[in-house]
């Protein structure tokens, strides 16, 4: 059995369909999803906002590249194109952090290298899960203080919607 926190964010087509493509593929294996949020692009392109969400799932077979595997297949069906890093996408879906696995593999790195400094992610984590915690350098860090320490006008980026995915 492994516990994944996943990211998911798309800028493209319709980005709430898309978020829901993943809610819907992981059935009853989800353990928790957050509200919707419309964030400011992270990473200096410009582009348009994105929709983010994040995700707690279980699975009793799939190990960590098995989520990996399973996010890559859903962006694939998004008929996401990978063109501008940290551009506009349709569909992305991070892997944050598989059962509090820490490695530096390149094709898996985990915790995500970057999660620490995205509120996209951090926001909506907190949100479902108030007590998270991430190695960071080597130690674990409170979710709630690393987002203390996030540039505030990031955080002023993070706006909640309305909208709300529904897990079944
Ligand atoms: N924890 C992880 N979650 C998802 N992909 C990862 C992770 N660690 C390494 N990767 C690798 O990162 C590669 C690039 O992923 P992707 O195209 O989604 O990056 P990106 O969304 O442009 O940028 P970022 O990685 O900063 O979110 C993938 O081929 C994947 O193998
Ligand atoms: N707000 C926001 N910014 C981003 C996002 C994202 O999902 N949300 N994904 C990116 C690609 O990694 C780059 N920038």
């Amino acid at each position: 059995m492994t516990r994944v926190v996943l990211s998911i964010g798309s800028n493209l087509g319709d980005p709430l369909a898309n978020l829901r493509s993943v809610v819907d593929a992981l059935g009853d294996r989800v353990v928790a999803v957050s509200s919707v949020y419309a964030t400011a692009p992270w990473g200096g392109v410009e582009q348009q906002d994105f929709l983010n969400a994040t995700l707690i799932a279980q699975d009793d077979a799939l190990d960590c590249r098995g989520w990996l595997r399973f996010g890559q297949d859903l962006e694939q069906r998004a008929d996401r194109v990978r063109d501008v890093r940290w551009g506009p996408r349709s569909l992305d879906v991070d892997v944050v952090d598989c059962d509090g696995t820490v490695s530096a593999d390149p094709e898996l790195t985990l915790p995500h290298p970057r999660a620490h400094e995205r509120a996209f992610v951090l926001v909506p984590w907190l949100e479902i899960e108030p007590d998270a915690a991430l190695t960071v350098g080597g130690a674990p860090v409170v979710v709630a203080d690393l987002l203390r320490s996030l540039d505030a006008s990031e955080v002023a980026g993070v706006r909640r919607t309305d909208l709300a995915l529904v897990a079944p």
